[in-house]
Formats: structure tokens, sequence, C-alpha cells
């Protein structure tokens, strides 16, 4: 199962961070789902009850799964590939400073566009360019462009 089996997937917004406004959360996770949408088939529908094929949690520490976070930096979050269950869920460490648009913190929208990457079977890329790149680095999230290799990346599992 290392993709998902079909086009139409749903997605939960379970619960939210302190830091950010709720229409911020949502409006981060949105845009960063519309990322792959826009190369891809796929198509992401929300739900607000019920279990959703990526469900999207912010947590800290040990949070319900065999991969607790870390406190503030290190881990900032992790995501599932393509299963049934937890298979697409992503999680957020509610220990780091999510931000929206500041460069003081991690931009919310760069982090889960790079989750829902995983979320969607993509593993980390060697090209430094690249979003599935290991690390985060800053990018503004009014200019971004998805990199040519995360292109090629899901095109080659969704294309
Ligand atoms: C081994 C995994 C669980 C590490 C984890 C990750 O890659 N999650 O997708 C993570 O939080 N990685 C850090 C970097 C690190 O721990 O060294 C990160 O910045 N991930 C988020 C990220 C990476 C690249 C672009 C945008 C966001
Ligand atoms: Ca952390
Ligand atoms: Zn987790
Ligand atoms: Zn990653």
């Amino acid at each position: 199962q290392y993709k998902w089996q079909k086009n139409s997937l749903t997605y939960r917004i379970v619960n939210y961070t302190p830091g950010m406004s709720v229409s911020e959360v949502d409006d981060s996770i949105e845009r960063a789902l519309q990322v792959w949408a826009k190369v891809t088939p796929l198509r992401f529908t929300r739900i607000n009850s019920g279990t959703a094929d990526i469900m999207i949690s912010f947590g800290r520490q040990s949070h319900g799964d065999y991969y607790p976070f870390d406190g503030p930096g290190g881990t900032l979050a992790h995501a599932f590939a393509p299963s049934p269950g937890i298979g697409g869920d992503a999680h957020f460490d509610e220990d780091e400073n999510f931000t929206y648009r500041s460069n003081r913190g991690y931009i919310l929208f760069m982090v889960a566009t790079h989750e829902f990457g995983h979320s969607l079977g993509l593993s980390h890329s060697d090209d430094a360019g690249a979003l599935m790149y290991p690390v985060y680095t800053y990018r503004n999230p009014d200019t971004f462009i998805l990199p040519r290799d995360d292109v090629n990346g899901i095109q080659s599992l969704y294309g």
C-alpha cells in the first residue's frame, strides 16, 4: 500500500494549536493540500466528525502512537504513509512555535505541505531544493512554488 488507491480523500482537523487562530490553521492546511491537488488527480474533502483518511492533529511528547514528540526543536511533525487506520494521518508537535507567515517560528503551511507529501506516499528527497528534503528551511508562503523534484515524485505515484 505505497499509495492511495483512490483520488478522492477526506481530511479532518481534529484539534488546533494555541499559537494560531482557527482560520489561520484551516487556511494553512487547506493550502497545503491544494499544493498537491494542483499537480495530481487527487481531491481533498474536509469532514468535521468521524474518521477521515487524513486525520490532522497537534500533540506533544507521547500523543497516542509509538512515536512520541521531543519538545521544542528536533522533530516538528510526522505523517504516516498511505494505509487504512493511522495511514495518511499527520501529527504536529505542539511544543513548536507554528506561525502563519512570520519567519519567527515554523510556517505551518510549509511543514504541513511536507507532511502531506508523506501522507500521500513520498519519502524524503536528497535534493536540497526539494520540499521533501528532510530539514525545514524558511520559504515565503506567498511566493512558494512546488520544486520540480517534488512534482516529479508525486506524479510518479499519481500522475
Ligand atoms: C524522522 C522524522 C520523524 C523527522 C521529521 C520529519 O521529517 N517529518 O516529516 C521532522 O520533523 N524533521 C524535521 C527536521 C529534523 O528533525 O531534522 C523537519 O524540519 N521536518 C519538517 C519539514 C522538513 C522539510 C521541509 C518542511 C518541513
Ligand atoms: Ca519537537
Ligand atoms: Zn504521532
Ligand atoms: Zn519528513
